[in-house]
């Protein structure tokens, strides 16, 4: 736990009762947004120095299932803050309800103090909260650069009356070229520019669906699962991007299986299990905590034991040997099972 007096005692919500270390301006943003959560306590639902995103009592449930109940949750600006929890956390739910794709039962959740409840996805982005999806979802038939030009916000020409003045959309045409080109030349898909986006590998698509959400200039950026299916050589380059969107002074959100990576990006960790947050800290908080533990060992683990998690099931199970064997003496049985388990 944090070398703090007020460790353990819930800040009250919503506060914003610490500022930054003065001594730590001129400081990377990544330096910033770790000297920004150091005093804050490792307790689900508490308050944030500065908080970007707030969530309150949002719940979403699909029949008899809740699929998300978040009593309070608030996302530190300018930070990486990474979503952990086991399949079927309600971690994708919670993505989507928080930018539009999906209507909650109850609850309310805001942006820099903007209630963002019953917005459509396009006016959350509008207000800067974009978002990628697990499954990507750049268009085929589209050629790369013709997605990129998708993801530009207010587009003039669109506009009846502007379209009457043709030169006010060229020039802003011409703008979204430049910007898009840009950005497919920083995540290396300029000279891809004119291939249909169907003919990008599954990393390459990862990364257009990154450039292109940027194109909307976000302030928050959440990332579903940015790095399933990409080879080694493209998750270190996707990365870099995400770190760099912290650099550029976004505020980012990514959902991730893999614990290496969380532990590499991420400022602060939140964990999901159940639809319910059950952890957050930073990164090494995280691995220590029992109900983590529980809550991926008691959705069987998608993800490789640790070499602590995996010591802890081996000794249980040696235990549970143990009392059997002194239970019936059945030695011999108890050996076979052992070896089974090894
Ligand atoms: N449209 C839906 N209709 C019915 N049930 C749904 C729907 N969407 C999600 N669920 C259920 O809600 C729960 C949470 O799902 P969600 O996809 O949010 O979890 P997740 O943490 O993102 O999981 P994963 O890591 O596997 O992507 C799951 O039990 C899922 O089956």
């Amino acid at each position: 736990m944090p070398a703090d007096p007020t460790a353990g005692q819930p800040a009250p919500h919503g506060a914003h009762a610490a500022s930054l270390d003065p001594a730590a301006a001129g400081r990377a943003p990544r330096l910033l947004a770790r000297a920004a959560l150091r005093d804050v306590p490792w307790e689900v639902g508490v308050a944030k120095p500065d908080p970007a995103i707030v969530v309150d009592g949002v719940t979403r449930t699909f029949g008899g299932l809740t699929a998300v109940s978040v009593d309070h949750l608030e996302v530190q600006r300018g930070g990486i803050t990474g979503l952990i929890g086991p399949n079927g956390a309600g971690k994708t739910t919670l993505f989507n309800l928080l930018t539009g794709f999906d209507q909650p039962n109850t609850g309310s959740w805001s942006f820099d103090g903007r209630p963002l409840g019953k917005l459509a996805p396009h006016q959350v982005a509008r207000l800067g909260v974009v978002r990628t999806f697990q499954l990507t979802k750049a268009l085929s038939r589209l050629t790369v650069l013709q997605n990129m030009l998708l993801g530009a916000q207010g587009q003039k020409g669109e506009s009846f009356l502007r379209a009457l003045v043709p030169g006010t959309w060229r020039a802003q045409e011409r703008a979204n070229t430049e910007k898009a080109m840009d950005l497919l030349t920083r995540f290396k898909l300029d000279r891809k520019k004119d291939d249909f986006a169907g003919t990008l590998s599954g990393g390459q698509r990862k990364l257009l669906e990154m450039a292109r959400a940027l194109m909307s200039d976000p302030k928050v950026v959440m990332l579903d699962e940015p790095m399933a299916g990409v080879n080694p050589a493209l998750t270190q380059s996707l990365l870099g991007h995400v770190k760099d969107l912290r650099e550029q002074g976004m505020t980012v959100v990514f959902v991730e299986h893999d614990m290496d990576v969380v532990r590499d990006i991420s400022d602060w960790v939140v964990v999901m299990a159940a639809g319910k947050v059950i952890a957050e800290g930073p990164p090494e908080s995280i691995s220590q905590n029992q109900a983590v533990v529980d809550a991926y060992l008691g959705a069987h683990h998608d993800a490789p034991l640790t070499v602590e998690e995996e010591d802890r099931v081996l000794a249980e199970a040696e235990a549970a040997i143990a009392r059997e064997e002194n239970a019936d003496g059945d030695v011999i049985g108890s050996d076979t099972r052992r070896e089974e388990d090894r």
